[in-house]
């Protein structure tokens, strides 16, 4: 078998999590997920080698960030114990700059790849892989080094990039992923346009994405940059947990089966499920001020195992107002937008009673799920005309909040004249300064991992 020569392409989406943030951890409940128009996008060309000189090594750059290289060494392991990856010092004396999300999805990867090639010694050859994120997926000012440039430069470290919370660890995972199945695989095991490839580009993603995370996520984010927006049932953690690592006994065969669905996933993503009206989208406000998510996930979780008598009837009622909202929504584009006469009446008040349901969640858990400044500034973006609704999506706290509105430019202008000089009023006695509050250039997007045209990168990849 042979893999491709050619260079690669494919992009990601990001995500915004518009309902089911904690539910989802616990398979009895489900969670909304919306892809965005932000995406990361890989791009893999192979390194060219003189004759005779075998290199077994890989080049990934990040080139919108500075020093954002990580060369790593790859070799087969004894035992069936898949691809080991080393990562490589510039020098000798210069420190190591570790990306796991890059490192780990390299190693199991590469160890996927290699059950599929000539055994006993499968080939893989060296290669170069770029990354480029869309300018949302951070904060930080950039500049387009061309008037068309797709992608800017930060001219910061990837350590200094202030990250806006669009799930830019799963897109690079996922992307990532299925560039080096592309390139490696020929197209009759791997192809990105069927769906049992997507089945194993999820299941490996999904996997390589919680080993370099720390097993701590539902995994919603990895399922929406494979297939975009969808209504999300997690797999059983208990799945993940027998496998190994790289270079462990057996680690080969235990991910081939388990990726290859051999090991039954009880994952349910539902596309179907969740429409945009037309006349409709989603609006992001990135809020200049950080919130721990793990930190969070663990006091609610430890709340709820403490007082289940308080937090059963918040998760059933929340999870009965996300499914009515995924079903108005969805009726609603089915219907060509038949039944907006009354202002989307039904939706309003979803996202009324949703909110009330989190702040309940946030007072009885200790969290800030919806603290007072996002209750402030939701109530008064929900107050401008064309404004249907908003929440804090995913685990909530200070970062960000995401609202529906119609899809004209007059309340895109209105919203912006109000959050120009949005300030929070300093009288609580928990009053966190919430920063200056800016719209993200994103809006959703129904479509999952696709494949790019290479020469869209050329510039930023020879750079
Ligand atoms: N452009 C990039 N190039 C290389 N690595 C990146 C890039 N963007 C993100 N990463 C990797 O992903 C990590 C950030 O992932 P993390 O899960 O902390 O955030 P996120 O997925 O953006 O946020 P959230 O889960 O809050 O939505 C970075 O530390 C880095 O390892
Ligand atoms: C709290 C949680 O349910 C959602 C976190 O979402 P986000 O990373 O804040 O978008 C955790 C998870 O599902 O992985």
């Amino acid at each position: 078998m042979t893999s491709s020569i050619e260079p690669e392409a494919i992009s990601a989406p990001g995500k915004v999590f518009l309902a089911g943030g904690y539910l989802v951890l616990d398979r009895k409940y489900t969670a909304l997920v919306f892809g965005l128009d932000a995406r990361i996008h890989v791009c893999i060309e192979p390194i060219q080698t003189k004759s005779g000189v075998t290199l077994h090594e890989i080049i990934v750059r990040s080139p919108q960030f500075n020093e954002a290289v990580w060369e790593y060494g790859y070799r087969l392991t004894e035992g069936n114990g898949g691809v080991s990856v080393t990562q490589l010092r510039a020098s000798h004396d210069s420190s190591l700059n570790r990306n796991p999300f890059i490192e780990t999805t390299l190693a199991y990867a590469l160890t996927y790849i290699s059950t599929h090639l000539a055994q006993p010694q499968p080939q893989i050859h060296p290669s170069s892989i770029s990354i480029l994120a869309s300018s949302s997926y951070y904060s930080n000012p950039g500049t387009a080094p061309t008037p068309t440039s797709q992608f800017l430069n930060f001219d910061v470290k990837l350590s200094e990039a202030h990250k806006t919370g669009l799930g830019s660890s799963a897109a690079l995972v996922t992307s990532f992923t299925a560039a080096l199945l592309s390139h490696y695989l020929p197209r009759d095991v791997f192809d990105i346009e069927k769906d049992a490839s997507l089945a194993v580009l999820h299941n490996l993603a999904q996997t390589a994405h919680c080993a370099a995370q720390g097993k701590v996520g539902s995994g919603f984010d990895i399922a929406s940059a494979v297939y975009g927006s969808c209504l999300y049932r997690r797999f059983s953690p208990s799945l993940l947990e027998k496998h190994g690592e790289p270079g462990s006994i057996d680690f080969s065969s235990n991910l081939r089966a388990l990726v290859d669905g051999e090991v039954q996933w009880d994952t349910e993503i539902r596309k179907a499920a969740i429409k945009m009206p037309p006349g409709l989208r989603l609006l992001m406000c990135d809020v200049d001020c950080g919130s721990e998510t793990p930190g969070m996930v663990t006091k609610v979780l430890a709340w709820r195992k403490q007082k289940p008598e308080e937090a059963d009837p918040i998760w059933d009622e929340l999870q009965a107002g996300n499914e009515e909202l995924a079903k108005e929504l969805t009726k609603l584009a089915e219907s060509g937008n038949q039944g907006a006469q009354d202002g989307h009446g039904r939706i309003r008040e979803l996202f009324v009673k949703n909110r009330k349901l989190i702040r309940q969640m946030s007072k009885a858990s200790g969290v800030p799920i919806e603290p007072r400044e996002q209750t402030l500034l939701l109530d008064a973006c929900s107050k401008v005309a064309g404004v249907i609704g908003g929440v804090v999506p995913g685990a909530g706290g200070y970062d960000a909040v995401v609202l529906l509105i119609e899809d004209k430019p007059d309340v895109i202008a209105d919203l912006k004249e109000l959050l120009k000089d949005w300030k929070v009023e300093q009288d609580s006695e928990d009053a966190v300064k919430i920063g200056n509050v800016g719209m993200l250039g994103v809006r959703e997007d129904m479509v999952g991992v696709r494949r790019e045209d290479p020469v869209k990168y050329r510039d930023w990849v020879h750079k």
